[in-house]
């Protein structure tokens, strides 16, 4: 969750050269090469792009990408099925302008840019449409196809991002990719390191700069998977930090960007002087996402949803009771219970480590989530990821992180959430739920003071 913000310079990371420690490398590529690459990629691509004419694709092979008209953008990628019916020439695909390649545009632009979000996080569908008809665009044009090996394409395909900021993601070397720097995000790695969450975060391997901006560095979850379902739950009772309050109390900064997102959703959402200044503070937002949705009466929210057959949805804001959400569950599942039972292993598993884990006891997770990543081979993985909103507390104090929060306790509700988390998947499980979670969790029992922004 970086913010804008100038560049970060290798001075300004504190990072000379390639140091000593690992979790601290800068990767380098020289600027300029990047379009090399590109070119390459092209060029091969134009020779392994499967076609009926010798090398070149033909422009009615291109697939692009339709958003459904209640939607707006969904983070998506291209899918391995797009690819083949790229191949037959018989499918057509519009992408929605906020969306990663999407107009068709010059094919200079970086091939990493394909791993790039798109500027609003929900709402749509995407579907299929057969293609009548061909628009002659030249074959260069689409970048789409052109800039992938077919070596590096599968993984690409696979590839997407359900939350978070536009822009914030790049395609690395293989099996990785790279995420905006966040100093913050990379002292939470550097320090899951040794600790028992370790298993359950994406291996970290360094800052890397790309063209004089810097990334962290890490293992693409998605990369063993074939053709993935993929949900990500962001946990906790309370999705800002206190010290976002505090500023929004002492410098109120009415944002309109944030009001017209509320306005969006709900148009009686904003407050008569809310409207009247077509600004909402970020506290005040963030609040009402948590009590719209599970946030606030469940300590966790679905915040998309990618299925292997290509459609992604992310339009869960309103997604709050317990029954709503356990439907959302079954339908990821589908009716497999074996994965159920995967994932309910798995976070059991994630729940012992974060009772054992001192980096868990001394920070506040904010923000964080549990990526859900399950295939038809049966395979079934949770992650813990985000660590942009995860802050250190002051030394000598713990969380227990499942008492309710009140200003200046500092306590986030991820185990409370967790547990109302496992109690929802144990619900979709044919065994119903355990006695254990039953008697230990329930919705609404979290109480939480706001502090009012
Ligand atoms: N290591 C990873 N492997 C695969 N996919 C990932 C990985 N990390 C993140 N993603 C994808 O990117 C999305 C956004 O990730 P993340 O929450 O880290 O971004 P962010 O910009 O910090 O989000 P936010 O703005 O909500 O804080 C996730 O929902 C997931 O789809
Ligand atoms: O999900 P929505 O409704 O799109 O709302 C965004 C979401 O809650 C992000 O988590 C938050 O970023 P942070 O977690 O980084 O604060 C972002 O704040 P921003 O607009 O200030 O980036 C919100 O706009």
């Amino acid at each position: 969750m970086p913010k804008g913000g100038r560049r970060r310079t290798s001075k300004d990371l504190g990072l000379c050269g390639t140091a000593a420690n690992e979790g601290s490398r800068v990767e380098r590529r020289a600027p300029g090469k990047q379009g090399q690459v590109c070119d390459e990629l092209q060029h091969k691509a134009a020779h392994v792009a499967p076609s009926s004419h010798g090398g070149v694709m033909e422009p009615r092979q291109v697939p692009q990408v339709t958003i459904t008209p209640e939607g707006g953008g969904c983070s998506r990628e291209m899918q391995q099925e797009d690819w083949d019916d790229a191949a037959d020439g018989t499918l057509r695909r519009h992408l929605s302008s906020s969306s990663i390649s999407s107009t068709g545009s010059s094919a200079v632009e970086s091939e990493d840019d394909l791993l790039s979000d798109n500027e609003s996080k929900s709402k749509g569908i995407i579907t299929l449409e057969h293609l009548v008809d061909t628009e002659s665009k030249p074959w260069w044009k689409l970048k789409t196809i052109v800039h992938w090996s077919f070596s590096a394409q599968r993984r690409k395909l696979n590839w997407v991002q359900l939350a978070g900021h536009k822009g914030n993601f790049k395609a690395a070397d293989e099996g990785t990719i790279l995420k905006k720097f966040s100093d913050n995000e990379k002292q939470c790695f550097e320090e899951v390191q040794g600790d028992a969450l370790l298993p359950f975060v994406p291996a970290f391997h360094g800052v890397a700069e790309r063209d004089g901006e810097f990334f962290l560095h890490m293992t693409d979850l998605l990369a063993k998977f074939d053709l993935p379902n993929v949900m990500d739950c962001k946990m906790g009772v309370r999705t800002y930090l206190e010290e976002e309050l505090v500023r929004a109390r002492e410098r109120p900064k009415p944002r309109e960007d944030l009001y017209k997102k509320m306005v969006e959703v709900d148009e009686t959402g904003p407050t008569p002087q809310e409207h009247s200044q077509r600004g909402v503070t970020k506290p005040r937002y963030m609040q009402w996402r948590e009590t719209l949705s599970s946030t606030h009466n469940l300590g966790f929210r679905i915040e998309g949803i990618k299925k292997c057959d290509g459609t992604c949805r992310t339009d869960f804001k309103k997604t709050k009771s317990k029954p709503d959400v356990i439907q959302v569950f079954r339908d990821f599942v589908g009716r497999d219970d074996g994965i159920v039972k995967s994932y309910l292993r798995r976070l059991s598993e994630i729940r012992r480590a974060l009772q054992a884990s001192e980096f868990f006891k001394r920070h506040e997770v904010i923000g964080s989530s549990l990526l859900f990543i399950h295939d038809h081979t049966g395979s079934a993985e949770v992650w813990i990821i985000d660590f942009g909103k995860t802050t250190a507390l002051p030394e000598g104090q713990t969380l227990s992180h499942a008492i309710p929060w009140q200003e200046g306790n500092r306590e986030d509700g991820y185990l409370w959430g967790l547990d109302n988390l496992i109690h929802t998947l144990e619900c979709v499980s044919s065994q119903g739920p355990g006695e254990e979670t039953r008697s230990d969790t329930k919705e609404d029992q979290q109480t939480t003071e706001t502090g009012g922004q």
